[in-house]
């Protein structure tokens, strides 16, 4: 099964609507370029702007939490009681010392007592409060580290071709600060604001009980106060989703600068990366400046001027208006007291209640904003978690190790990558590889030999007639992971990963396996010794991306790792300039072990290579020019006498 579909067990999608917000990410795939073409496809064309996801949808992954929820909840409640209570007791104590009829006794009496509680109650509520909030953090945490993990494990799942047309940063953004938004949103926002409603609704109904009238004139200040915040949130909302998706851009350019340090500080190009970074985040020089100038008219700046103008008068027209709401009920209370309609006590009480209500609603207006801006942040994150993988979905048969031969074939296949739909790559391309056959792919720089090696890898789908078929059986009608359990591919550079030594040579074997295997295949790569050299030897950590090694070592592990996998079909695309000559022959050395009674696709670029090869076959102009061995090619045919001549050192064989 894909890993897309255990991913879906988790996260019911279908209950989450979201639109067609998963197309926006193909729709980024340009339908033009030529070969050369090397801009920068991916953020040259918007993508169009994705629906927002309903709260619902956010809450929908709190699903699990919910003991938890109901709990703080329960907790919120009983706290907030507590501060809606407290007001009436004040009333009291006011309402006794202003009795002419109470004695002095009475009078302590009745204040020492009500104060007490009132100070039992305030410190009851306040634990219940931190109680509330100690949950929910808690919960939240958990419904985040799962949204995480969920989101990473289904971008591993998508197609190479979806790699091919976003960015690494974008999609480490979305993982970091995205999630970390929604976070936000369950863990403070969408509870405070819950609390404002709570506190709302019982502060009016007990100034009902109180003052009809006077609550009657309040009621109608809050109701217009409410009005007011919708058409804000909607505004807040989408500047916060365009603030995000710049914020994401920015660390798509600082991924990429950083990840390519050793290249940028070789060209001097720090000024040069540090401006583009800031093309995408805005000039912080300009910042100052309150309102958008054309400097500052970058989505990240001028959306945050705009987010933030607009909060500011939120805040200031919402708490405007609620002030003058309580200072106009003051009024019409002391007017209703002096009549004596209504008792001191009752009226101190209902300003309290008003007062409440004005802090209610001016720290929602910042809770909302956050809100809002989680929304658009949980925009971008189901808009990756609906995106569909077609390759990597496609294919339920398994392909058994031990009834594997190894007979590879490609018949008739027009190939052009997804993200380059007018290019082609391959046309009617036809090749036959026997079973533990050698066969050498050469030929000019980009004529599609590595496009080749992918294509049996199933890193893209073959669409139409024709196909990739592995003992007959045609490879799209296989389980992916299955088929690559079968296939062992050592890389130009190959990649390892920032774990020990022995963790790499070890990653992606499925099998238990023992350090004396570890070991022989380290031995049989020619790389034993230079690990056993190593202080800490097999548990040396390399450095990310194998930075601490050096080409020829890297190789020699990466053939180590394909040694202990023992797959039946090797890829091999092999290092052109990388190596030293000392190095290269020990690696060769290696490779010669590894290839071995193997199924053996070689892309080769040097002459001692091809020479070895049962077959070699001479790829141009998008298709297979000739096929032959050494001799044969030398005599027939003058692409590959070119070939020989300029890549491979312009010898013959003999010489
Ligand atoms: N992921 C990709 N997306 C779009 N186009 C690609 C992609 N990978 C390769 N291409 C294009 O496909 C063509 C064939 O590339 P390929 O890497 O197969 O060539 P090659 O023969 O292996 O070249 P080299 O010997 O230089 O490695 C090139 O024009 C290249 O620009």
């Amino acid at each position: 099964m894909a890993p897309q579909d255990s991913s879906k067990k988790d996260i019911d999608l279908e209950e989450v609507e979201l639109g067609e917000v998963g197309k926006s990410i193909y729709a980024e795939v340009p339908t033009k370029a030529s070969p050369d073409d090397t801009s920068d496809t991916s953020s040259s064309t918007p993508p169009p702007e994705a629906p927002l996801p309903g709260f619902q949808a956010i809450f929908s992954l709190s699903k699990p939490e919910w003991p938890h929820l109901v709990l703080a909840f329960l907790f919120m409640i009983i706290a907030e009681v507590g501060s809606l209570y407290s007001p009436l007791l004040l009333s009291d104590c006011y309402n006794v010392i202003v009795d002419p009829t109470a004695t002095k006794e009475e009078m302590l009496d009745s204040v020492s007592s009500k104060m007490g509680l009132v100070f039992a109650i305030h410190w009851g509520s306040m634990g219940f409060g931190m109680a509330r909030s100690t949950i929910l953090g808690v919960a939240a945490e958990r419904v985040v580290a799962r949204l995480r993990t969920r989101l990473y494990s289904h971008l591993l799942s998508q197609d190479l071709a979806w790699f091919d047309t976003v960015k690494t940063g974008d999609l480490v953004s979305r993982l970091g600060n995205d999630t970390t938004l929604i976070q936000t949103l369950t863990t403070s926002s969408m509870p405070e604001i819950v609390l404002s409603l709570i506190k709302v609704i019982g502060c009016i109904s007990l100034m009902i009980v109180l003052s009809p009238k006077l609550a009657g004139l309040t009621f109608g200040v809050v109701v217009f106060l409410l009005l007011a915040v919708i058409p804000f949130g909607v505004i807040i909302g989408k500047l916060a989703k365009k603030y995000n998706d710049a914020l994401a851009a920015a660390a798509g350019a600082s991924t990429e600068s950083l990840g390519g340090i050793r290249t940028v500080r070789s060209f001097a190009a720090e000024q040069k990366e540090g401006d583009r970074y800031m093309g995408k985040i805005g000039d912080p020089r300009a910042t100052s400046c309150w309102y958008p100038t054309k400097e500052t008219h970058t989505t990240y700046l001028f959306g945050t001027q705009k987010a933030i103008i607009g909060s500011a008068a939120f805040f200031l027209v919402g708490m405007g208006v609620a002030f003058s709401a309580l200072y106009g009920s003051l009024w019409v209370g002391f007017l209703d007291v002096i009549e004596g309609d209504l008792s001191l006590g009752d009226m101190v009480a209902f300003q309290n209640y008003v007062f409440q209500i004005v802090l209610a609603i001016g720290s929602t207006g910042g809770h909302l904003t956050a809100a809002l801006t989680a929304r658009g942040a949980a925009a971008r994150v189901f808009e990756l978690l609906k995106q569909e993988s077609e390759v990597e979905s496609r294919g339920q048969a398994t392909l058994a190790t031990a009834d594997v031969v190894g007979n590879v074939e490609f018949k008739n296949i027009s190939f052009n990558y997804p993200s380059r739909p007018d290019v082609k790559v391959l046309e009617n391309f036809s090749l036959s590889v026997p079973a533990r056959a050698t066969v050498a792919l050469v030929g000019a720089s980009g004529a599609g030999k590595s496009t080749v090696i992918s294509l049996l890898e199933r890193f893209y789908d073959v669409e139409g007639e024709g196909g990739v078929f592995v003992d007959g059986r045609d490879i799209r009608d296989l389980e992916p992971k299955s088929l690559r359990g079968n296939i062992g591919l050592v890389q130009q550079e190959p990649t390892l990963f920032g774990l020990t030594i022995k963790e790499n040579i070890m990653y992606g074997v499925k099998r238990d396996v023992t350090d004396e295997e570890v070991m022989q295949a380290c031995e049989q790569a020619n790389a034993r010794t230079f690990v056993e050299a190593f202080p800490e030897k097999f548990d040396t950590l390399v450095g990310e991306r194998g930075v601490k090694l050096s080409g020829g070592q890297k190789q020699r592990l990466a053939i180590a790792r394909a040694l202990l996998c023992d797959p039946k079909i090797l890829l091999l695309d092999e290092a052109t300039s990388a190596l030293d000559a000392e190095s290269e022959f020990v690696v060769q050395q290696a490779i010669d072990r590894l290839m071995q009674g193997r199924t053996t696709i070689i892309v080769a670029h040097r002459l001692s290579t091809v020479r070895k090869a049962d077959k070699i076959v001479v790829v141009d102009d998008h298709r297979i020019c000739d096929q032959g061995t050494h001799e044969e090619l030398y005599e027939r045919c003058e692409k590959y006498r070119d070939l020989v001549k300029r890549q491979m050192g312009g010898r013959r064989d003999s010489e």
